[in-house]
């Protein structure tokens, strides 16, 4: 039987994991956005609901539909296709709230078209989408979102994507402290230039930290989550940062880092009593501050965004 309608999880991912900036990401199993992509006979490409937040319904300013477009008109499908995007993630959180929506449209439309893309190519069409929103292309949470677990974007153009495994005890702790940072404004902040001593800092613990995920190096995670050109620019943005990252390392975390441009902060655990305990130490520094926050623990998502229905 043709399948004309289908409904997705779209999940959030956190970018960059402190050394990793714009290459690096995982995705995560307990935030997600919910999707219904619909085949239509009337031609073209059409956003039908939104609920969750106010986003808007224009296709080219929606970037679930700018990456829909980028597709269409590529394969000139017969059909045309409705959009529903049911949003959990706030846009501007800092995991990857535009990449859900970005990756879930296409996603959607290549199952209703039989799958006639890869996960490349369909990787490559929700960049469009995600450059729209951050003013600039970058596929580190896109790549997790629609590959799942860890990933590193080898490069843009050629897009070449390459899959990290997941050290089966390990879990994300995230607090989502709730001011809106849009990535294009936490982009702006960013040099030009770094010096060489930091990059050799950063390329030293991206590598490792790819080497501690293949070897499941739980003390080599730790040392590799480091991020010494990015994060020093940012963490203004964000009330508490230093404090936190303080306490959560000590409640255990492995690693602490702004979650792709922020304001979310995540963290890795080995073992989900330890993610627990660093959930606690987050809920107690902000339950002082005057900033509605959330938190969760999640394990990582291997299989990335999904059919639910
Ligand atoms: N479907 C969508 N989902 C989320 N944000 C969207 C969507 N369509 C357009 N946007 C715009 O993208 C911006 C949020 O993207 P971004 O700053 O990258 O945040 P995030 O880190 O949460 O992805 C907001 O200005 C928002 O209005
Ligand atoms: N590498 C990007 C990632 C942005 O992630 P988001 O979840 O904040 O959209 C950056 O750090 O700018």
């Amino acid at each position: 039987m043709e399948l004309n309608e289908i409904r997705l999880f779209s999940p959030a991912t956190v970018a960059n994991v402190s050394c990793g900036f714009d290459v690096l990401g995982f995705c995560l199993d307990t935030v997600g956005d919910e999707m219904v992509i619909r085949k239509t006979d009337e031609r073209g490409i059409r956003i039908t609901k939104i609920t969750g937040y106010d986003l808007p319904y224009k296709v080219t300013e929606n970037v679930a539909g700018i990456s829909a477009l980028a597709m269409y008109n590529t394969l000139k499908p017969e059909c045309g296709f409705e959009i529903e995007i049911h949003k959990k993630i706030k846009p501007g959180s800092g995991i990857g709230s535009s990449s859900a929506s970005a990756a879930g449209s296409v996603f959607g439309m290549n199952v209703l078209l039989g799958d006639p893309l890869n996960k490349t190519e369909l990787t490559s069409f929700a960049m469009k989408g995600e450059a729209f929103a951050s003013k600039a292309e970058h596929a580190d949470n896109l790549a997790p979102a629609i590959f799942g677990g860890f990933t590193i974007v080898k490069s843009i153009h050629p897009l070449h994507i390459i899959e990290l495994p997941t050290p089966k005890d390990l879990y994300a702790t995230i607090i989502h402290p709730q001011i809106e940072i849009k990535t294009s404004d936490a982009r702006a902040l960013l040099p030009q230039k770094v010096p060489l001593r930091d990059s050799i800092t950063q390329w030293a613990n991206l590598g490792s930290l790819v080497h501690a995920l293949h070897t499941s190096d739980y003390d080599l995670i730790a040392l590799s989550l480091n991020d010494v050109i990015v994060e020093p620019h940012r963490k203004s943005l964000i009330p508490d940062f230093d404090t936190l990252k303080e306490k959560v390392i000590k409640a255990g975390a492995l690693g602490c880092g702004i979650s792709g441009s922020g304001p979310s902060i995540y963290t890795l655990s080995q073992g989900i009593k330890v993610a627990e305990k660093v959930e606690d130490a987050m809920f107690m520094i902000y339950e002082s501050t005057s900033i509605p926050f959330d938190t969760h623990v999640s394990k990582i998502n291997t299989e990335g965004i999904k059919i639910i229905k």
